[in-house]
């Protein structure tokens, strides 16, 4: 397997279905592979806020979804097979064998995967905003209508700023919230449709008992889209996993940095 840089600090390789995804890798290689899985319409970046201070502990490992910031947008709906094996080849392009995998959101949906279906490839779990199942199909079916439209862009992400961000940040025209704003108007409709095509699909609510890796699962009080109660059901099926509700919306990662970071580390570290 080659890997090719693309722009500076980003690399790509080649998954076995002839998609290319773009990765990057920060920090000393002595130090654990912590790989982060993002939000649905968001690229790498959106943990470029957290990235120092992760990097003082663990070797960084970030990437794009198909359809998703530097990597190619194949056609039609994605399944969350797909996207899990996305990650397996990723690892063995890299030729690493366990990482710590943290996932927010999306992420957490695909990680779930991975501590199922590749366990041996993964040491610690942190499962962050996300959830086991997500219904109802229609909701989803008719989100994929609606994004595939044309010009359909600033109305889809207008929706996921309300869906990730309070009113208070909202009102303040954040720079945080504008940066992931102009993330999401970055993504192509194709990658959205696709991705959320394997949220409509998947439903671990079973499978998530199988789940053997240490796990803590992070919830956020005021999440509109992966209620408290999905993070409480995760961690009530995953043997011995522990759960912490954080007084956020959608994105501990940035609305809450300090506690979300502190919950990552004290837990990814503990002896
Ligand atoms: O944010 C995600 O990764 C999945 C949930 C979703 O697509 C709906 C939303 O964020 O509003």
């Amino acid at each position: 397997m080659t890997t090719t840089e693309t722009k500076p600090g980003a690399l790509e390789f080649t998954t076995g279905d002839g998609v290319r995804i773009a990765y990057r890798f920060e920090g000393a290689d002595d130090k654990p592979v912590l790989l982060l899985a993002n939000s649905i319409a968001t690229s790498m970046d959106m943990w470029e806020g957290q990235a120092a201070r992760l990097t003082e502990h663990f070797r960084l490992l970030r990437y794009d979804y198909r359809g998703h910031g530097g990597s190619d947008t194949p056609e039609g709906p994605y399944s969350l097979d797909r996207l899990g094996r996305d990650v397996v080849e990723l690892l063995d392009a890299l030729r690493i064998e366990r990482v710590h995998f943290l996932g927010l959101s999306l992420g957490g949906i695909v990680a779930q995967w991975m501590a199922i279906y590749a366990p041996e490839r993964i040491d610690r779990l942190v499962l962050s905003n996300t959830a086991s199942h997500l219904g109802p199909t229609e909701q989803w079916e008719g989100l994929i209508a609606a994004v595939l439209q044309p010009d359909s862009m600033p109305e889809i992400a207008e929706m996921f700023m309300k869906n990730w961000f309070p009113a208070s940040m909202r009102k303040l025209d954040h720079p945080i919230v504008e940066s992931f704003r102009a993330m999401v108007l970055a993504t192509r409709p194709q990658g959205i449709a696709g991705s959320w095509a394997a949220i409509r699909d998947m439903d671990m609510r079973r499978t998530a008992s199988l789940i053997d890796r240490p796990t803590l699962v992070i919830a956020g009080e005021q999440d509109p889209v992966t209620l408290p109660e999905h993070g409480e059901l995760l961690a009530q099926t995953i043997p011995g996993a522990e759960l912490i509700v954080l007084p956020t919306a959608h994105l501990p990662n940035v609305e809450l940095e300090s506690a979300f970071l502190e919950a990552v580390t004290e837990f990814l570290r503990r002896l």
